[in-house]
């Protein structure tokens, strides 16, 4: 998406509509700039729908078709409600998505791809997003990363708003890596190198999808920050690392500084591996850190208390010390749903005893 050089104000409302259409933020909760609601006129109809679903973006990695369709018949009511005349264009879009729908439900396709966009960080004045291919549902296909979820955003705003630091120039290593939001998020900060891992068949060529699609934004976003030179790609890799079936010189040998997950302490079962594999990995001797190790960090929706309880027991069990880092005052760069929870931010060190 791009905006005029002075950035006015059109285009901030614009940018307001398309960066939460992008995100597909639920109708109930989207935020309509108050000025266009009494200015629904026609070639505002068109600004919208060409900032959204006829953007180059919106056509080629278009949110789920259900949701575009809610999105124009919501604008389509709004101009309604102040009297204007529709737009052509507008009705014409609401009317091919309608017909596409309703074609899928007779043919019962009903595996058009789902895109979210979200919305990163950038020194110039257009919008920069990480595109994913997701599934509208938490658990989908026998699995829960397909989809990003609630700790994976959060963090990744604490790394972008809080904590470059942590992750500039350094090696990355994520675990359950789902839809691959944080990794990506680290490559774009400027990591010198990250290994995106999962257990899932499904989530691995996901993965590799995610990244192909994002590796040019992240290649022009390093030529132009960083001075990298625009033909080399991205150092970024997607492993199978499954931490109920480890082999531990294996992970001794995965080239890393510093290891992130989120969200992947949801089922208690998965505790005892997890946290035996953080230990593993974290007393890998990386002499650049000052306690001779790696480090991790640890992001958790805390969902169920005693969950929460047993991994702060099982880290200890396994000699991993934690921080909790306060995540309140960090700003909100992605849309976030209501009621997920509130998510824990763990510091992980291991010291040599
Ligand atoms: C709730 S999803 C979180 C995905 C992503 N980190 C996020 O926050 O959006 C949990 C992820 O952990 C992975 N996972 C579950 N068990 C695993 C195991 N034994 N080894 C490696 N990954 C596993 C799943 O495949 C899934 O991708």
């Amino acid at each position: 998406m791009s905006h005029d050089e002075d950035g006015s104000a059109e285009h901030d409302w614009l940018t307001i509509i398309a960066v939460q259409y992008f995100q597909t933020v639920p109708l109930r909760s989207f935020d309509w700039p108050q000025n266009i609601l009494h200015k629904l006129d026609v070639s505002t109809q068109d600004a919208i729908l060409r900032e959204t679903v006829q953007s180059e973006l919106g056509k080629s990695y278009p949110p789920e078709a259900s949701y575009s369709l809610r999105f124009l018949k919501a604008i389509l009511e709004k101009v309604d409600a102040t009297g204007e005349e529709h737009s052509e264009a507008l009705l014409q879009a609401y009317l091919e998505l309608l017909s596409n729908a309703s074609g899928d439900k007779l043919t019962g396709d009903l595996s058009r791809a789902c895109y979210k966009s979200y919305p990163l960080p950038t020194k110039t004045s257009s919008t920069v997003y990480l595109t994913l291919h997701e599934e509208p549902l938490k658990i989908s296909q026998g699995t829960t990363g397909l989809c990003t979820w609630e700790a994976a955003l959060r963090f990744a705003e604490y790394l972008l708003n809080a904590a470059p630091e942590v992750i500039q120039g350094r090696r990355i290593l994520e675990l359950g890596a789902g839809a691959g939001l944080l990794g990506l998020v680290c490559l774009y900060m400027g990591a010198s190198s990250v290994e995106l891992t999962d257990v899932d068949e499904g989530v691995l060529e996901r993965l590799k999808e995610n990244v192909d699609l994002n590796s040019q934004m992240i290649i022009d976003r390093m030529a132009r920050d960083f001075g990298g030179h625009q033909s080399n790609p991205p150092n970024i890799r997607v492993s199978k690392l499954d931490w109920e079936s480890v082999d531990f010189d294996d992970i001794a040998s995965r080239n890393a500084e510093i290891i992130v997950c989120a969200d992947v302490v949801y089922d208690p079962i998965l505790i005892p591996p997890l946290t035996s594999v953080l230990g593993s990995l974290l007393r890998t001797p990386h002499h650049g850190h000052p306690t001779g190790f790696r480090e991790g960090w640890v992001a958790l929706t805390m969902r169920q208390e005693q969950t929460y309880k047993e991994f702060l027991s099982a880290l200890t069990r396994n000699r991993i010390r934690y921080e909790r880092i306060r995540l309140d005052r960090v700003p909100r760069l992605f849309y976030h749903e209501d009621n997920v929870g509130e998510v824990a931010l763990l510091h992980l060190t291991v010291a040599d005893s």
